[in-house]
């Protein structure tokens, strides 16, 4: 298995390649050369795009366990400082993917070395961020060929200590939708305002206006969120802008309170065009399914309970989403969330640093775990 000086240099390695989704060229690369470095004769291994998936086949199975990776980076640019920053300009690995793929990667190391009893389905899954590999690949034929019985990720948690792992049953994550509205006016000169239709009063009126949507339409006891991540709009301050492109997010608890969300943003942006005399377009961007997790995962909270490796702790719902959720719709399994400890700069910020110690952790952990469910199983 990777000792501790191997899982850094790779997770510093891929720290250094972040690539958007779809576009994990160099990253798949990188993690083939890996796998295939380990030179075992039980693994099959298989690209679907820009990800891969390995089955490692098991001496006497009764069942196969999956375990998921996400690899893609997103659209930063890294302001850590760190001397092993991102080398790709306006891309950064800012919400551990490249910490994710490490600890697959290492616990598939130790896999190739010890054949498991059960197979083992190792998913190297493309454009989590955006937009979204999980669905494609959950319906490709090659996936398909391999289901596995159940299967489980994990995701680092900044606001954690290094050694805790923490989840919980049923809900995890929300359900997601992005969401792009255009708008289109007409320019003009700054003196002239009467003469023009200004596209920045609109989009900002649009991007007040939907915040009443979570205060007044969603059932208190229910919640929902909505970010509006990007403006662009404008070239001067004396130009009156013809056109605001806006890109948000939804994320919501209940299926109801989206599709409520979702109706609510497009009335209220054909409101805009209505009282701005404008043209509007309402867009929607991937979708992603809640993660629900299955009862599998009181297996898991059991044997955390019972680890004195780490320490276990129920944790609330989250209103961040992942693509997993579209797995866990068909297969039971379960996501939980991994401490990395970087309590001043969390998830989708440009200084996140989350703590390499708690890799080894989760690797000891992983392996731990998948033994003792095979054993379950003889
Ligand atoms: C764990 C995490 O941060 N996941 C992303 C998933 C992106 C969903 C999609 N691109 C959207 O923005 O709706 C998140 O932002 O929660």
């Amino acid at each position: 298995m990777y000792d501790k000086e191997q899982m850094r240099e790779t997770r510093r390695t891929l720290h250094k390649i972040p690539e958007l989704g779809f576009e994990e060229v160099k990253t798949q690369r990188f993690l083939l050369d890996a796998i295939a470095k380990m030179d075992s004769d039980y693994l099959t291994v298989e690209t679907w795009r820009t990800g891969i998936l390995v089955l490692v086949r098991g001496s006497n199975a009764g069942q196969t366990i999956g375990y998921r990776t996400d690899i893609d980076g997103l659209p930063m640019e890294e302001e850590t400082g760190l001397p092993f920053a991102s080398e790709h300009e306006g891309r950064m690995h800012a919400c551990g993917h490249d910490f994710h793929m490490t600890i697959a990667l290492s616990v598939l190391s130790y896999y190739a070395k010890h054949q498991p009893k059960d197979h083992l389905l190792f998913v190297f899954q493309p454009a989590e961020e955006g937009p979204g590999g999980a669905e494609p690949m959950l319906h490709s034929e090659l996936f398909q060929q391999n289901a596995p019985d159940w299967m489980f990720a994990l995701h680092i948690a900044p606001n954690y200590p290094v050694g805790t792992v923490a989840t919980r049953p049923g809900l995890l994550f929300a359900n997601t939708a992005e969401f792009m509205v255009h708008l289109r006016g007409r320019g003009g000169h700054a003196a002239y305002p009467h003469l023009a239709n200004d596209m920045v009063v609109a989009a900002s009126h649009f991007v007040t206006q939907i915040q009443s949507v979570v205060a007044r339409r969603i059932d208190p006891l229910d919640s929902a969120v909505i970010t509006i991540g990007k403006i662009e709009s404008g070239k001067k301050e004396n130009i009156i802008a013809e056109k605001a492109d806006t890109e948000g997010t939804i994320r919501t608890l209940s299926q109801e309170a989206m599709s409520l969300v979702q109706d609510h943003v497009k009335k209220i942006a054909a409101g805009i065009a209505e009282s701005f005399d404008c043209e509007v377009e309402v867009e929607w961007g991937s979708q992603y399914k809640q993660v629900w997790n299955s009862e599998k995962v009181e297996s898991f909270i059991a044997f955390s309970e019972w680890s004195t490796d780490v320490n276990f702790e129920p944790s609330e719902m989250a209103m961040t989403g992942e693509d997993f959720g579209f797995f866990l719709d068909k297969i039971p399994g379960f996501m939980f969330w991994l401490g990395v400890d970087s309590q001043d700069h969390g998830l989708h910020d440009t200084k996140v640093n989350p703590n390499e110690e708690a890799i080894p952790v989760a690797v000891h952990h992983l392996i731990d775990y998948i033994d003792h469910e095979m054993e379950k199983e003889t």
